[in-house]
C-alpha cells in the first residue's frame, strides 16, 4: 500500500529491472529513480563509456547500496536476435532468475519531411531501433516469463513489460514521418500482447506503454539537427520536460497500474482521444475525457493546418532535401 492506502501496482524493492536505453536521457533517470526505490538494475545500451558513467550514477542513487546490485550489458537493440543473448547474460548475472521488470526505452528519432532524400533510410533505421528493438526484447522476455517452468501462480506479483512510445503515437504532426510509425507500431504490439498474456494465468504479466512528449535529453539535441523548422514550431505547444520529470511521472503511472501512461495533461487528452479497442486505465474517466477530445481537435487541427499553410506561404516550397529553416 502506498500513500493514502493506494496500492502500488509495480513494487520494485528487491526486484530486478532491465532497462534498454539506460545510459542517457529518460532511461538513465528511470534507472536512477528505480534504484532509489530499492531495485536491482541492469542497464542496456551500446556505448560502454556512457554505460560506466550511468552505472556509477545509478549506484550512487541506490536506497541500500550494500544489498542492491547493478550491472550493464552493451548491446545494439537494432541487431536481429540481440535480445536472447542480452537476457541470457542478465539471467546468469541475476543468479539464474529472469528480471522481473523489463522497460524498453532505447529509441531514436530522425525528423525529416517525407519527400527528403534521406527519409526512407531514416524510416527503416527508426523502425529497427524503436520498433524491432522493443519487439525483440518483448519476445525474448515473454518466452522466459510465460514458460511453464517459470509459473508462479495466479496470485503472484506480476512481471511488467513496459514499452516507450511518444505522444506522436496518439497525435501525429508534420516532420516526424520517419519516426512516428515506429511508435504507432509499438502500440499495436502492446495491445496484442496485453490480450495474449491472458493465455497464461499462472504466469502473471502486465504490459504498459509510456507516451512522453518532448524530453530535454541528448537525443533531443541529436534529432534537432535534422528537424524541419515547421515541426519545431508546432511542437512548441507541448512544453519540454526534463528526463527526471518524465521518468518520475512515468513511474508514478506504472505504480498506479496504468496500461497507457501519459505524462502530461495534453498527453492524457491525446491518449483518451484514441482509445479504440485498447484497455482503459479507467473506463469512466477515459471515456468522459474522450468525449471532449473531438471538440478540441476540431480547433487544434484547423489551427495547425493553418500554421503549416501559413508557413508555406511565408517560406515557399520546402525544397527536395530540406530542413525548412
Ligand atoms: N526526446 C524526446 O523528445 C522524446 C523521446 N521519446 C522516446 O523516449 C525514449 C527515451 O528518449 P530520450 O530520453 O530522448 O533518449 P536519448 O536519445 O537521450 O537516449 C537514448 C538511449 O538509448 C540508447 N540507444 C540508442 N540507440 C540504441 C541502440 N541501437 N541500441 C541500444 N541502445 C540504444 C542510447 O545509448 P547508446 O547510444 O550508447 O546506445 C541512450 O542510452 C526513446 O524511446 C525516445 O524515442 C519519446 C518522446 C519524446
Ligand atoms: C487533444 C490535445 C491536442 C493537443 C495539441 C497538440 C500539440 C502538439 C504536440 C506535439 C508534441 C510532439 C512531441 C514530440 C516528442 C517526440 O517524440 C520527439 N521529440 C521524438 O523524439
Amino acid at each position: 500500500m502506498g500513500l493514502f492506502g493506494r496500492k502500488n501496482h509495480m513494487p520494485v524493492e528487491g526486484r530486478t529491472v532491465l532497462i534498454t536505453g539506460a545510459s542517457e536521457g529518460m532511461g538513465r533517470s528511470a534507472a536512477m529513480q528505480l534504484a532509489a526505490k530499492g531495485a536491482h538494475v541492469i542497464l542496456v545500451s551500446r556505448n560502454v563509456g556512457r554505460l560506466e558513467e550511468a552505472l556509477a550514477a545509478v549506484k550512487a542513487a541506490a536506497a541500500s547500496p550494500a544489498t542492491q546490485r547493478f550491472t550493464y550489458i552493451s548491446a545494439d537493440v537494432s541487431e536481429p536476435n540481440y535480445a536472447a543473448a542480452v537476457l541470457a547474460e542478465a539471467i546468469a548475472w541475476n543468479g539464474g532468475r529472469s528480471p522481473d521488470i523489463v522497460w524498453c526505452v532505447a529509441g531514436m528519432s530522425t525528423p525529416l519531411l517525407w519527400t527528403d532524400d534521406a527519409a526512407m533510410s531514416a524510416a527503416r533505421r527508426n523502425m529497427d531501433v524503436n520498433y524491432f528493438g522493443s519487439a525483440e526484447m518483448a519476445r525474448a522476455i515473454l518466452r522466459e516469463w510465460l514458460s511453464p517452468e517459470n509459473s508462479t501462480g495466479p496470485k503472484s506479483e506480476p512481471k511488467h513489460l513496459v514499452f516507450t512510445a511518444s505522444v506522436l503515437a496518439l497525435f501525429a504532426i508534420v516532420g516526424y514521418g520517419p519516426y512516428t510509425p515506429s511508435k504507432w507500431a509499438l502500440r499495436g504490439l502492446a495491445d496484442t500482447l496485453a490480450m495474449e498474456v491472458n493465455l497464461y494465468p499462472d504466469n502473471p504479466v502486465k504490459v504498459h506503454v509510456v507516451y512522453p512528449a518532448t524530453i530535454t535529453s541528448p537525443g533531443l539535441e541529436r534529432e534537432n539537427q535534422t528537424k524541419p523548422a515547421i515541426t519545431l514550431e508546432l511542437e512548441k505547444d507541448e512544453p519540454p520536460e526534463t528526463p527526471e520529470t518524465v521518468a518520475r511521472r512515468a513511474i508514478a503511472g506504472l505504480e498506479r497500474g496504468e496500461y497507457f501512461v501519459a505524462v502530461s495533461f495534453l498527453g492524457n487528452l491525446m491518449r483518451c482521444g484514441v482509445m479504440g479497442g485498447s484497455q482503459r486505465n479507467s473506463w469512466v474517466f477515459d471515456t468522459l475525457l474522450g468525449w471532449f477530445v473531438p471538440v478540441i481537435y476540431f480547433f487544434v487541427l484547423r489551427i495547425m493546418n493553418g500554421q503549416v499553410r501559413g508557413w508555406a506561404k511565408l517560406h515557399g516550397h520546402p525544397g527536395k532535401s530540406a530542413k525548412t529553416t
